[in-house]
């Protein structure tokens, strides 16, 4: 195959040291495979706290950029959801180019699989968006370094239930601090993407009493979901000014930007979206200036992690029931630091998680 010669001078300039969301990571690994058509990119933001753990994307992305931004945005984001848990885990994430529909397969996925294997622990995988428990044990025939394979298999199978339920104690504990009391019996939640999270989530809510306005792209679920849990729907992306309590992304980061943030009539964001600030900096800070209580996605959607993580340590079902329900404290926690420091509730948290990888990188140094 001939190669057209780019000349240099139309490509962004330093495109993977250079992007804003390189961000110190250590290491990223292009994969590429011509007999499976594998392409795929992994990042390595920081394994001081342990190996990098977090999970494989698959994505029809629009270009290798958008691919790449995704990935480093990604994988910082577990360095930090880890570091807030407590985990000793490092940050990282994968992506696959494709349709996860049409061009996954398991040769695909066991040739990935072996790009896995080949980094020799310092990243661990597991599902994400486009993947399903199926492949991981797939990708567990070549490599031992995945989680999140079958319980059949010795693995804690899927993780969506238990971030759900971690989710909606970090809702809880927004609600706690921004009306006073915790109990959702009343209050209107609009759930934005009832995908595995966004159900259960539903489920807890209205089990408790609340009212929730669902939306998604999936018209076939919405009405499944709506009749199920009498849930109202709302269509469309022209949802950000309904009349809500608690709004919770559940389905895509960066739905909180300059055109949606001044919509918001919700006092508490709650939900299980990665990267839900598009500028984590400004728009942390609008929200706070705005009196609405955003409680950091990377650590009240970090349940999932806290499931394959015991995988890794062997620990069972109750201590990942406590570890997930802790999540209520750290985030009233972060309320109150964000109070006393008048810094956002997203700075909070991230310097929380820094200090403790700070603090372990200088005791390895020693
Ligand atoms: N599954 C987990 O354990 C886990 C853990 C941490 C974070 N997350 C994050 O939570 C989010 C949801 O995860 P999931 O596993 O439920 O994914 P999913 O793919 O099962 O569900 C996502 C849902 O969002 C819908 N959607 C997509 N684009 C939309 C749009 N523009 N408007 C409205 N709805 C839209 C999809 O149709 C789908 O129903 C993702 O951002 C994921 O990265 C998931």
């Amino acid at each position: 195959m001939t190669t057209n010669i780019i000349d240099t001078k139309d490509l962004k300039n330093d495109p993977v040291f250079g992007q804003i969301s390189f961000d110190g990571h250590e290491q990223i690994v292009f994969c590429n495979d011509e007999d499976t058509g594998l392409k795929a990119i992994i990042g390595i933001h920081n394994t001081v706290l342990g190996p990098a753990l977090g999970g494989t994307r698959m994505w029809s992305y629009n270009s290798e950029w958008d691919a790449l931004n995704d990935v480093l945005r990604l994988s910082r984001g577990m360095t930090f959801k880890s570091a807030i848990t407590g985990l000793n885990l490092g940050g990282g994430k994968a992506v696959i180019i494709g349709d996860a529909k049409t061009q996954k397969n398991d040769d695909l996925m066991r040739r990935f699989g072996q790009f896995v294997d080949s980094l020799s622990g310092k990243y661990i995988t597991a599902e994400d968006v486009g993947m399903e428990t199926r492949d991981m044990d797939v990708i567990r025939e070549v490599t031992p370094h995945v989680t999140g394979i079958s319980e059949s298999k010795g693995g804690s199978g899927n993780p969506s239930p238990i971030t759900a339920y971690g989710v909606y104690m970090g809702m809880k504990a927004a609600a706690k601090y921004q009306f006073g009391t915790d109990n959702l019996a009343g209050k209107k939640v609009l759930v934005q993407g009832v995908g595995h999270v966004g159900e259960t989530l539903v489920k807890h809510i209205t089990d408790e009493g609340g009212q929730v306005v669902i939306n998604d792209i999936n018209l076939p679920r919405l009405e499944e979901l709506s009749k199920k849990y009498g849930a109202n729907v709302v269509l469309g992306n022209d949802i950000y000014g309904l009349d809500v309590d608690i709004y919770a992304p559940c389905a895509l980061g960066a739905t909180i930007n300059d055109a949606t943030i001044h919509q918001l009539k919700a006092k508490v964001i709650a939900g299980a979206a990665n990267n839900q600030l598009a500028d984590e900096v400004k728009h942390g800070m609008l929200l706070k200036e705005k009196g609405i209580a955003y409680a950091p996605d990377f650590l009240i959607n970090a349940g999932g992690i806290i499931n394959v993580y015991a995988e890794l340590e062997g620990y069972g079902k109750d201590e990942i029931i406590r570890k997930t329900e802790n999540i209520y404290n750290t985030t009233l926690d972060i309320f109150a630091l964000s109070e006393k420091e008048s810094i956002s509730t997203h700075r909070a948290a991230f310097n929380i998680a820094q200090n403790r990888i700070d603090t372990r990188k200088k005791e390895q140094n020693k």
